[in-house]
C-alpha cells in the first residue's frame, strides 16, 4: 500500500490544493490530506470545518482520506505508515523553504518529500489571498470549489 500525505492548513482548501491532491490520488494507493492543528495561528474556519470541506470536495477521488495532526509531520508519517510527503510548488519563492523542510524531515526520519509543480492556472493561489479578496468584496469563484466559495462569502460577509 503506497500511502502519501498532503499536509497543510487548508483555511480554506483552494482549487490549487485540489489539483495537487487529485493528481497525487492518481499516482498512489491512498492520499492522506492532513490538516495541521496550529493553536498559535488564528484561523477563519475551525479544524473540523476545514476537514468537512476537504471531505466533501475530495469524495470523488475515492482514495483520499482527510485527517488532522499536530506536532511534527514526520511523527505523523511514522504513526500512519506514510512513505512520503507530497508538496505542491507554486513558484521559486516556495522552493527555498520547502527544500529546507524536506532535507530536515529526511534527516530526522528518512521520510521522503516529493514535489509536484502546481498547475500554472493556480500558481498565484493561496488561502490567505483568497480570504483577503473575498473580505473586500472580490470574486474568487473558479479559484475555490463552489462549496468553499459559498462558506467563505457567508463567513466573511455575513
Ligand atoms: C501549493 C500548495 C500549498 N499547500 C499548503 C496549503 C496550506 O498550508 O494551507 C498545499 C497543500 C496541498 C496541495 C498543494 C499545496
Amino acid at each position: 500500500m503506497r500511502r502519501v500525505v498532503c499536509p497543510g492548513s487548508f483555511d480554506p482548501v483552494t482549487n490549487g490544493h485540489l489539483d495537487i491532491i487529485g493528481r497525487a490520488s492518481r499516482l498512489y494507493d491512498e492520499v492522506v490530506v492532513a490538516v495541521l492543528i496550529n493553536m498559535e495561528k488564528k484561523s477563519l474556519f475551525t479544524v473540523e470545518e476545514r476537514i468537512e470541506m476537504l471531505q466533501a470536495v475530495t469524495k470523488e477521488y475515492g482514495n483520499v482520506r482527510v485527517d488532522k495532526f499536530h506536532g511534527l509531520l514526520v511523527d505523523y508519517c511514522k504513526q500512519n505508515e506514510i512513505a512520503a510527503i507530497v508538496k505542491g510548488l507554486r513558484a521559486i519563492s516556495d522552493f527555498d523553504y520547502e527544500l529546507q523542510m524536506a532535507q530536515l524531515n529526511y534527516r530526522m526520519s528518512g521520510v521522503e518529500t516529493l514535489f509536484m509543480s502546481t498547475n500554472p492556472e493556480f500558481s498565484f493561489l493561496s488561502s490567505s489571498r483568497i480570504k483577503e479578496i473575498t473580505r473586500y468584496g472580490g470574486d474568487v469563484s473558479g479559484l475555490v470549489p463552489d462549496l468553499v466559495h459559498r462558506l467563505l462569502v457567508e463567513r466573511l460577509r455575513g
